[in-house]
């Protein structure tokens, strides 16, 4: 059993609460608040600034030229064509460029940011894959599930999301981080495995904690003024 279809087995309960969000099925069947999609829109630009800085350092890490290609170019389509996604959104949201890069994080956005960081600055370039993994793959089923409801392709403001989410190109980046995960804890003992396994279970977990931030728009619990 390839290591993937194993923590894919193991992460399949998060997975599903996730698919089966009120934010997820919003999406995918035209009905989630504008403002809800707004928030959600703001917090995952700040987010995909640090998750590409994963990639930066993947690159970093790599030891053989093509994987560093690879990285780079996971970097590249991050900032400059996932990225653009919400740059557009935001422009027909009346949302400023300034507005976006300057969101102010969610405690979700925070820890979630930190952790993958923390692993990606601390850790192997095993344990940085196994981090990064749930956000390109889940998002590629979530994208590839949604786009079979009738019309969700089409809708005025979520159609390009899943548009952009169940397009090959987006699968090709998810599959390239599965074969290079694979490819990499061929000769892994089981606790190595057990380690990224965990990894990958904490942002399976932080993923569904996004949704559900967005959905909730989630800011600090305190009264400040
Ligand atoms: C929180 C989150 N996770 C994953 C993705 C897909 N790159 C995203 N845009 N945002």
């Amino acid at each position: 059993m390839k290591f993937t279809d194993r923590i894919y087995e193991t992460a399949k309960p998060i997975w599903n609460q996730s698919h089966h969000h009120p934010f997820v099925q919003g999406i995918g069947h035209g009905t989630l608040d504008i403002d809800k999609f707004k928030f959600f829109m703001c917090q995952d630009y700040i987010y995909l600034i640090d998750y590409a800085r994963l990639f930066a350092l993947g690159s970093l890490k790599a030891d053989r030229l093509d994987v560093m290609q690879t990285f780079a170019q996971m970097l590249h389509i991050t900032l400059n064509e996932e990225m653009a996604l919400h740059r557009a959104y935001a422009k027909r949201l009346g949302i400023s460029e300034s507005e976006l890069t300057n969101t102010k994080p969610s405690p979700t956005t925070i820890a979630y940011s930190s952790y993958m960081l923390n692993i990606a600055q601390r850790g192997s370039i095993k344990e940085l894959l196994a981090a990064v993994l749930p956000c390109a793959w889940s998002y590629y089923e979530i994208g590839k599930k949604l786009s079979e409801i009738p019309g969700a392709m089409e809708h005025e403001w979520y159609g390009e999301w899943v548009q952009m989410y169940q397009s090959p190109e987006f699968g090709e980046v998810a599959s390239w981080q599965i074969n290079l995960l694979n490819e990499f804890t061929t000769f892994s003992s089981e606790e190595e495995k057990n380690q990224l396994e965990e990894i990958f279970l904490n942002t399976s977990r932080f993923e569904y904690m996004f949704w559900d931030m967005s959905y909730q728009k989630a800011m600090w619990p305190l009264d400040e003024k």
